[in-house]
């Protein structure tokens, strides 16, 4: 069987597969290494052979984790690398080593399913967008703060903003103005997403017109999506890419 992770800045995403029909035996989200140990432990009949994995955390943190696993399951482990060029698709970063790996996989993956010209959106703890044209030039994109950045900033910034996780929730149930903190913050904060959706359909538009794919990923998809009617929500979008970049040798 094999474990795929994505390890982002929040979160670590996990499944494991198995090897010869790519059937999904189980999955999860954790936030730390050791909750990741914890969760792949108390699985049932589950022997991990080997491991494939992307990491935006620094070359210290992804190397601890790598030895924790090894050390943990004695699986051999593979990790996605910055490249210039995979299945058609071709870094457009000055500098193709310093494009998030997170990213890269997202757009491999991406282009892989749209079999042309597409704008990939992934909103996690950081939000980014990336336009790949139809013959796998990625124009380059954008980075700014996700849901859990913005709301965080505004806690940190001022005094009056205090609110806890059931009212958020609740003020998520609608877009209108709101009547206190907590819907107003969050409202407000969704409405930035919600904003940065169009921009970058009219963006794609400019570009491509109706010619395009949308893809939508990352765990605050589901904030977005009903903005972009056309777009496919494709919560494992990382690795799909990630396949592409480990393929099994
Ligand atoms: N099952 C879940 N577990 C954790 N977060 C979730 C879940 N479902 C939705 N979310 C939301 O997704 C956001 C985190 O997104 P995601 O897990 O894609 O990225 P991340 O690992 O934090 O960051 P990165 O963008 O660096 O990969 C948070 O705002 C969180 O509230
Ligand atoms: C932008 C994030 C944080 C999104 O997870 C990640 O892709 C990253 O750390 N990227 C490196 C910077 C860049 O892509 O330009
Ligand atoms: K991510």
């Amino acid at each position: 069987m094999i474990l795929e992770l994505d390890c982002g800045n929040s979160f670590i995403k996990w499944r494991v597969l198995r090897v010869e029909a790519g059937g999904l035996i189980a999955e999860g989200v954790v936030d730390s290494d050791g909750a990741l140990v914890d969760g792949l432990r108390s699985l049932k009949n589950v022997s991990l052979d080997r491991c494939r994995l992307v990491s935006v955390r620094t070359e210290d943190e992804t190397s601890l984790l790598i030895g924790l696993l090894k050390h943990e399951f004695g699986v051999s482990v593979v990790c996605a690398a910055p490249a210039r060029e995979i299945s058609g698709v071709k870094n457009g970063y000055d500098d193709y080593e310093r494009l998030g790996l997170d990213r890269w996989l997202a757009m491999l993956g991406g282009f892989h399913l749209a079999k042309g010209a597409c704008l990939v959106l992934d909103f996690g703890t950081a939000v980014t967008a990336d336009f790949i044209s139809a013959d796998g030039e990625h124009l380059g994109g954008f980075i700014c703060p996700g849901m859990p950045l913005m709301r965080n900033q505004l806690r940190t910034h001022t005094r009056k903003i205090r609110y806890g996780d059931l009212a958020a929730e609740r003020a998520l149930t609608s877009q209108a103005p709101g009547r206190n903190t907590a819907e107003a913050v969050e409202r407000g904060c969704s409405l930035m997403l919600r904003g940065f959706v169009l921009t970058q359909l009219e963006m794609a538009r400019s570009y491509w017109g109706n010619d395009y794919s949308v893809f939508i990923t990352g765990g605050d998809a589901e904030l977005v999506s009903d903005i972009a009617p056309a777009a496919r929500v494709v919560s494992d979008l990382v690795f799909v890419g990630l396949a592409m970049a480990c393929p099994l040798s």
